[in-house]
C-alpha cells in the first residue's frame, strides 16, 4: 500500500515508512546520492546536517531553505556558508526519474541529514517521512541562534521551536563535525571584547592553535574545526571539547557555565547519572526537529525541482 501526495492529508503527520510501495527506493536513492558527494567532498556531510538545521528553524521543514533566487533564505548571512546543495538536487532528480512527483524536497533533506551523520561515523535513526515543500523563502525570515549567544537564548529560541534544553546540548552537539568560518570566530582569540587579549575563559593551550588557523589579518573565510581533531567523527569528543573550552564558538563553550546545559554535558560523558548516550539522543532530538512546523495539508507542494516552486 503506497502512499502519494494526494493521500497527504491535512493535519496527518509524518511518519516512518511514508512512501511505501509507491516509492521504494527512496531511502537507499537518497543514501547513495549523498554518500558520492560526501566522498568527492566531506565538507558536504555537515554542511547538510546544518542546512537541515536552517531549514527547520526557518519555516519549519519545509525545504524553504533550498529555494534559489534573489531575497530568498540562501541569500541570508548565517546561510551564505552552506554547503551540499547540489547533492540534494540530484537526489530530488533520481527521485523524479524513479518515482515522479511524490518525494518532497523537506524529506529529502531530512533523510540526507542523517545521512551525513551515519557517513560521519554517527548512529543511524527512523526518520519519518510525509513533510509537503513550502512556497515561500524570505532573506527576512532567517532569525537563528547566533554563535555569541547566551545559554538562555539559546534555551528560548529551542524552546520557541519545541525543543527542551536537552535537545539543545544534543543537537548543539552536531557541532562534532564540521567547520566554522576564520571571521566569525578569531575576533575572541586575538582581541575579546576590546581588550587586546583572547577571551579568558578560553583553555590558553587552545588559543595558539586557532591563532595559527586563523590569522588576525588572513582570509576570513579560511575555515577552523568545531571539534579540534575530529572533525570528520560523529562522536562525543566535541562536548570534551567544551568540557576543556576548547571550542572555538562561543555559543557552544558557554554550555559548560549553565548548570542545566552542563548536568547533560557530563551525562553524555558518562561523568554523571544517570548516563545518556549521544547516538541514541541524537536521533531522538532529529526526529523531534524534523517535525517543527511541518506542511502536510493545502500549505505546501512536492516541487519538480528543490531550488524553485512549481
Ligand atoms: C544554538 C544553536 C546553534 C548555533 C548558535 C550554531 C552556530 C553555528 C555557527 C556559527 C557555525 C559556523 C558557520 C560558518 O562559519 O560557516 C555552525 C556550524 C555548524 N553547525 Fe551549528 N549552531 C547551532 C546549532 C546547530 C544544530 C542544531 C545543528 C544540527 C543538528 C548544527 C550543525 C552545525 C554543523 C554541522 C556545522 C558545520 C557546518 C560546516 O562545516 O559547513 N548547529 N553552527
Ligand atoms: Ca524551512
Ligand atoms: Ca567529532
Amino acid at each position: 500500500q503506497g502512499n502519494s501526495g494526494s493521500r497527504r492529508g491535512v493535519g496527518q503527520r509524518p511518519r516512518v515508512g511514508f512512501y511505501g510501495n509507491g516509492c521504494r527506493n527512496v531511502e537507499s536513492i537518497v543514501a547513495s546520492v549523498v554518500r558520492k558527494h560526501v566522498q568527492s567532498n566531506p565538507a558536504n556531510a555537515p554542511g547538510i546536517l546544518r542546512m537541515h538545521f536552517h531549514d527547520c528553524f526557518v519555516r519549519g521543514c519545509d525545504g524553504s531553505v533550498l529555494l534559489a533566487g534573489n531575497n530568498t533564505e540562501r541569500t541570508a548571512g548565517p546561510n551564505r556558508s552552506l554547503r551540499g546543495f547540489e547533492a540534494i538536487e540530484e537526489a530530488k532528480t533520481r527521485l523524479e526519474a524513479e518515482c515522479p512527483g511524490m518525494v518532497s524536497c523537506a524529506d529529502i533533506l531530512t533523510l540526507a541529514a542523517r545521512e551525513a551523520v551515519v557517513l560521519t561515523g554517527g548512529q543511524g535513526w527512523r526518520v519519518p517521512l510525509g513533510r509537503l515543500d513550502g512556497r515561500i523563502s524570505q532573506a527576512s525570515d532567517v532569525i537563528l541562534p547566533g554563535p555569541n549567544d547566551a545559554v538562555d537564548k539559546q534555551k528560548r529560541d529551542f524552546a520557541a521551536k519545541t525543543l527542551n534544553t536537552l535537545d539543545l546540548v544534543t543537537l548543539v552537539g552536531g557541532h562534532t563535525i564540521g567547520t566554522a568560518g576564520c571571521g566569525l570566530v578569531r575576533g575572541r582569540f586575538f582581541n575579546f571584547n576590546g581588550t587586546g587579549q583572547p577571551d579568558p575563559s578560553i583553555n590558553p593551550s587552545f588559543v595558539p592553535l586557532v591563532q595559527a588557523r586563523c590569522p588576525q589579518t588572513g582570509d576570513a573565510s579560511a575555515r577552523v574545526d568545531l571539534d579540534e581533531g575530529s572533525a570528520g567523527s560523529f562522536d562525543t569528543s566535541f562536548l570534551s571539547k567544551v568540557r576543556s573550552s576548547r571550542v572555538v564558538l562561543q555559543s557552544d563553550l558557554v554550555l559548560w557555565n549553565d548548570t542545566e546545559t552542563r548536568a547533560i554535558i557530563e551525562r553524555f560523558l558518562g561523568l554523571r547519572r544517570p548516563p545518556l548516550r549521544f547516538g541514541t539522543e541524537f536521533g531522538n532530538s532529529m526526529v523531534k526537529m524534523s517535525l517543527i512546523e511541518v506542511k502536510t495539508g493545502s500549505d505546501g507542494e512536492i516541487r519538480r525541482v528543490c531550488s524553485a516552486i512549481n
